[in-house]
């Protein structure tokens, strides 16, 4: 059995984080074990709270599973403090695992900071040369690169000085921009676009955290970077195009539609 680790945050509501992560590493057939780096209290509408957790527990979580279970792949979310960023970095130069993909979680999409300020340097200049691929949405590329993003062109530039921080390759998403829902894969030599298809629904909560777990599964399974962008391109547009109506803000995405669908789960409420 291929093994996935998450280190990111718990979301109450379900739909993001945590939750996601695990929701995704099982729907891709990849065994999950997770380090929570911090508790969100947190629904479909807005993040109500955040306590870190201890930087001590959380080492202890990430020494827990290294020194006992074989890991294939480790999917990191949100590190929420300063101190957080560098214990992690610290501990995955320690037990360097062949496949690291990093969603640099930054902000909620109700608008909360789930990385702090004074951690923003401490992600570029420790986190980011360790990863195997780094996947920001628009607004976190334009926070990595100083730069705003309008055009193709400007999103090729922001691969390439993303990649110019040290890390193997880049994948910036495009859901935040007008138009189709297209991914920009920069795999540090060539650019692939990664096609995609606007979903008209509200229910986008947890599409990022999703779409980086399920790279990091597929890359446990032996998958090659693009394969796995590829395959999980797929998984998280079918998730949005299955999305759920739970909730009054936006709903979760749907990890588990064909199993649903097929025992009959799925209630429509449109
Ligand atoms: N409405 C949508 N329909 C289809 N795909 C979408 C939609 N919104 C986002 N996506 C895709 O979901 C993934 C994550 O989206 P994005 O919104 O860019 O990042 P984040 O969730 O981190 O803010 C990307 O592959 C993006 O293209
Ligand atoms: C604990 C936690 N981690 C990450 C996100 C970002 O969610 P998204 O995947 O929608 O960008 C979130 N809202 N909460």
């Amino acid at each position: 059995m291929r093994t996935a680790l998450t280190i990111a945050g718990s979301d109450s509501g379900g739909g993001a984080g945590i939750q996601a992560d695990l929701k995704a590493f099982a729907a891709q057939g990849v065994y999950g074990m997770s380090v929570i780096t911090a508790v969100t209290a947190q629904n479909t509408q807005e993040v109500r709270s955040v306590q870190n957790i201890d930087p001590s527990i959380i080492q202890d979580q990430i020494e827990a599973v290294f020194d006992d279970i074989q890991v294939d792949a480790v999917k990191i979310g949100m590190l929420s403090s300063p101190e957080t960023v560098e214990l992690v970095a610290r501990k995955l130069q320690k037990y360097s695992p062949k496949n690291i993909v990093l969603d640099p979680v930054m902000v909620s999409k109700g608008g909360h900071h789930l990385l702090q300020a004074d951690a923003i340097s401490a992600l570029m200049k420790k986190m980011i040369s360790l990863a195997t691929i780094v996947t920001p949405n628009i607004p976190e590329a334009e926070v990595l690169t100083g730069s705003k993003i309008h055009t193709e062109e400007d999103r090729m530039d922001a691969c390439i000085a993303i990649q110019a921080l040290g890390v193997k390759s880049v994948l910036l998403k495009g859901g935040h921009l007008n138009g189709e829902p297209n991914d920009l894969f920069y795999d540090g030599t060539d650019f692939h676009w990664i096609q995609g298809e606007r979903i008209h629904t509200k229910n986008t909560h947890g599409t990022g955290c999703t779409l980086s777990s399920a790279i990091a599964a597929n890359l446990a399974k032996g998958a090659s970077l693009l394969e796995a962008i590829q395959i999980s391109k797929q998984y998280i547009t079918t998730a949005i195009r299955h999305s759920l109506d739970l909730g009054h803000g936006h709903g979760p995405t749907n990890h588990f539609f064909e199993l649903y669908e097929k025992a009959n789960l799925l209630v429509n409420h449109k």
